[in-house]
């Protein structure tokens, strides 16, 4: 059997963040949202005892190790382990989500992992049994096996589903490089003296389900922004570039260093990648809409 599963990136759409807590991690209070922009997971059964084993391809496999420390790979032991069932799987990622760029591309791999195991090995979890296991991964993982749209609370694990009323367009301005999200963390912490805690701007909740661009773009902030800036600081020309050239909004994604930006529909979003590409320092632009959620398909 063959499942293969597209696992969406992640923006933050919204993104607040509270002092840091005694276990090292900050509460959030964000506005997780999925977008169409995948990488593929594709498990096959082997079930002969040779174990987990990756292989990785797409543009951005290079430099990402392959072997036990990979997402991909501690996502198939840790459900493996859960169910009691033997982790034997042939697991290949072809990686269209910039590595360590503020979009949970390592997340949605161990998403998609979780998803696809859970049919290959006939487990048939519900998906909030999936996302206890999702939990011990990593903050964001559990989102990336839910996609769409998502508050997210605690250190982000805690999750309440947003309904969104139609398509939003948005530019993703990906970045040359990539940032260390604990240490964008602990930049913050080092710039800002006395965080309250964390609370998201009213409205945003009803802006998203009205998909109302304007509205949206009226609340779309990033605690983090500040440390990602700080640490560097070519993005600002990146932000003044897409709000000059029309973005409703721009904002650092997450830990960065994507910036993304809201336009007011698709034509504009089209527009916008156009002229980010000819003028802002980044490596490239993807127009992507949202949101969007992840997709398995089984072949025997
Ligand atoms: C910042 C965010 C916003 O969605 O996304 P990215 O920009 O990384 O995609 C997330 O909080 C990233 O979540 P994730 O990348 O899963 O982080 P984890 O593996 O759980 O934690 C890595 C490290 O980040 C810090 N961390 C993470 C989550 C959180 N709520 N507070 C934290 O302080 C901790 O130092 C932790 O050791
Ligand atoms: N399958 C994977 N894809 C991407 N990164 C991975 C993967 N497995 C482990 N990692 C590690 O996880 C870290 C965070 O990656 P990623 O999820 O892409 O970034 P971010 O947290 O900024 O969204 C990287 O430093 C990377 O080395």
């Amino acid at each position: 059997m063959r499942v293969t599963v597209r696992v969406p990136a992640k923006i933050n759409v919204v993104l607040r963040v509270g002092p840091p807590r005694a276990d090292g991690f900050h509460d959030l209070a964000t506005v997780f949202h999925a977008v169409s922009l995948f990488d593929d997971v594709t498990a096959d059964d082997v079930a002969d005892g040779t174990g987990v084993r990756l292989t990785l391809d797409g543009p951005y496999a290079r430099g990402l190790a392959a072997d036990e420390s990979n997402l991909a790979v501690r996502a198939a032991h840790a459900l493996a382990s859960a169910a009691g069932v033997a982790a034997d799987v042939r697991l290949r990622v072809h990686k269209s989500i910039p590595v360590a760029a503020g979009l949970a591309g390592g997340s949605a791999d161990a998403a998609g992992v979780l998803l696809a195991c859970n049919r290959l090995w006939g487990l048939h979890w519900p998906v909030p049994r999936l996302t206890e296991v999702a939990a011990t991964l990593g903050s964001d993982v559990p989102f990336s096996v839910l996609g769409g749209t998502a508050l997210g609370t605690g250190r982000g694990e805690r999750l309440e589903p947003v309904r969104v009323g139609g398509e939003l367009h948005w530019v993703l301005a990906v970045a040359d490089g990539e940032l260390s999200t604990p240490e964008v963390y602990r930049r913050l912490d080092e710039i800002r003296a006395d965080a309250g805690p964390p609370e998201l701007p009213s409205g945003v909740v009803a802006a998203m389900e009205r998909a109302d661009a304007p509205a949206v773009a009226a609340s779309m902030a990033n605690d983090m922004e500040a440390a990602a800036l700080s640490l560097r600081p070519s993005l600002r020309s990146t932000l003044d570039a897409g709000r000059a050239a029309g973005a409703l909004a721009g904002i650092v994604s997450g830990s960065g260093p994507t910036c993304v930006f809201l336009a007011p529909d698709g034509p504009g979003a089209a527009a916008l990648a156009q002229v980010l590409s000819a003028s802002a320092p980044c490596r490239t632009t993807e127009v992507v809409t949202g949101p969007a959620v992840p997709t398995v398909h089984v072949a025997s």
